[in-house]
């Protein structure tokens, strides 16, 4: 099966404030990053506030440009689109943001806003456009009726289903949730949790989810990628990643949520300190100034992005030390990409010596 969205060493620099200024090199919020998302999947992307989730997400819909590396959709670069390809993959990458208090024109009503793609993109007429935005409404949970109200008429779990319907009026194939019921009340989290659930298997979606919430993502992901700072350090099954996590950065964040694994969370180490400035981080392994494992080694060269059998991927000096208990682990046989970077990795190593 090829991947519906891929990303290769996708990078995304924000300039500063003052661009005159030659030491202001401006945020990496996104490093170097190669990522798949397969058809049909839930991908989740999750991380401290700042590690740069937000960012990949919207580079792989094409929300933003990238400062370097590639972005593809169904196999085709979309890296560079721009015109008219660019406004139909506007229509098959949808996003559904976070605050559904802040995402929907307060002057507009729920016709207007759910029947804006319909007009734009497939020119339908005033009444298909009405059939239409009722049927999609009834397919949120909502009554149809309700299309000529404003969004200040309807509560914060009520506007998120409304933002859905308006990305699902396009006929998205892939919907980037980005931290879709953070702003919601835990109650109403689970119904909208249990919506995009429902929708996904109903439209044949694939959905990438930015999320800090543990709970949410377990819930809906089958797949989990973990970002530090600008880079992916591991990605695994979401039944691995909460179950036999193997970078110390994933095993900290589970055991940050002691709700989700009672009595484990006491054996590994919880995260110290604030995440490093992004604008400035750390050298070597971006994680080594909160890891309890790290080396000198750690301190001053990148670890490799290993791929493991499965395609589990890990990106740590010292996973397998860590880790030495888990059987359950196999490795791939080394790719040549892998084997060239580890040598290249060795002779760093002996010159430091
Ligand atoms: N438009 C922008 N201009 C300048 N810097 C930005 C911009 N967008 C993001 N950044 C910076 O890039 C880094 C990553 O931000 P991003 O929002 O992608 O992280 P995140 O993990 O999604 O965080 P959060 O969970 O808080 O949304 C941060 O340091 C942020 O300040």
């Amino acid at each position: 099966m090829k991947p519906i969205s891929e990303c290769r060493d996708l990078s995304k620099t924000f300039a500063g404030p003052n661009r005159l200024f030659k030491r202001n090199r401006g945020v990496t919020a996104v490093d170097r990053v190669s990522l798949q998302v397969m058809p049909g999947e839930t991908l989740a992307i999750v991380g401290e506030s700042g590690s740069g989730k937000s960012t990949l997400g919207r580079l792989m819909l094409r929300l933003l440009a990238a400062s370097a590396g590639d972005v593809f959709y169904q196999g085709e670069s979309i890296t560079d689109a721009s015109g008219a390809r660019l406004n139909q993959l506007r229509r098959e990458l949808q996003i559904i943001f976070q605050d559904p208090f802040a995402s929907l024109n307060p002057r507009m009503t729920v016709q207007q806003i759910v029947g804006e793609p319909l007009w734009l993109h497939e020119k339908l007429s005033r009444e298909a456009r009405h059939a239409r935005v009722a049927e999609l409404l009834r397919t949120v949970g909502l009554p149809a009726a309700w299309a000529e109200r404003y969004p200040h008429e309807f509560s914060g779990g009520q506007r998120q289903r409304i933002g859905i319907a308006r990305a699902l009026a396009s006929q998205p194939k892939l919907l980037l949730g980005d931290e879709p019921v953070s702003a919601l009340d835990v109650s109403v989290q689970a119904q909208v949790v249990n919506l995009l659930e429902s929708l996904k298997q109903q439209f044949g979606l694939t959905m990438i989810i930015v999320a800090h919430g543990l709970a949410v993502i377990r819930h809906m992901s089958d797949r989990v990628a973990v970002m530090y700072l600008g880079q992916i350090v591991e990605v695994a099954t979401v039944d691995e990643i909460f179950d036999a996590p193997l970078h110390p950065y994933t095993q900290a964040l589970i055991a940050s949520a002691p709700q989700m694994q009672p009595g484990v969370s006491r054996q590994i180490p919880m995260l110290q300190g604030d995440l490093p400035n992004p604008a400035n981080p750390p050298s070597g392994c971006r994680f080594h100034t909160r890891c309890p494992w790290a080396t000198a080694d750690c301190r001053q060269f990148e670890p490799i992005n290993q791929v493991l059998s499965g395609g589990r991927q890990i990106a740590c000096h010292r996973w397998q030390e860590i880790n030495r208990d888990r059987s359950v682990i196999t490795i791939a046989p080394p790719s040549a990409a892998f084997l060239r970077r580890r040598a290249l990795f060795e002779q760093a190593v002996k010159q430091q010596a």
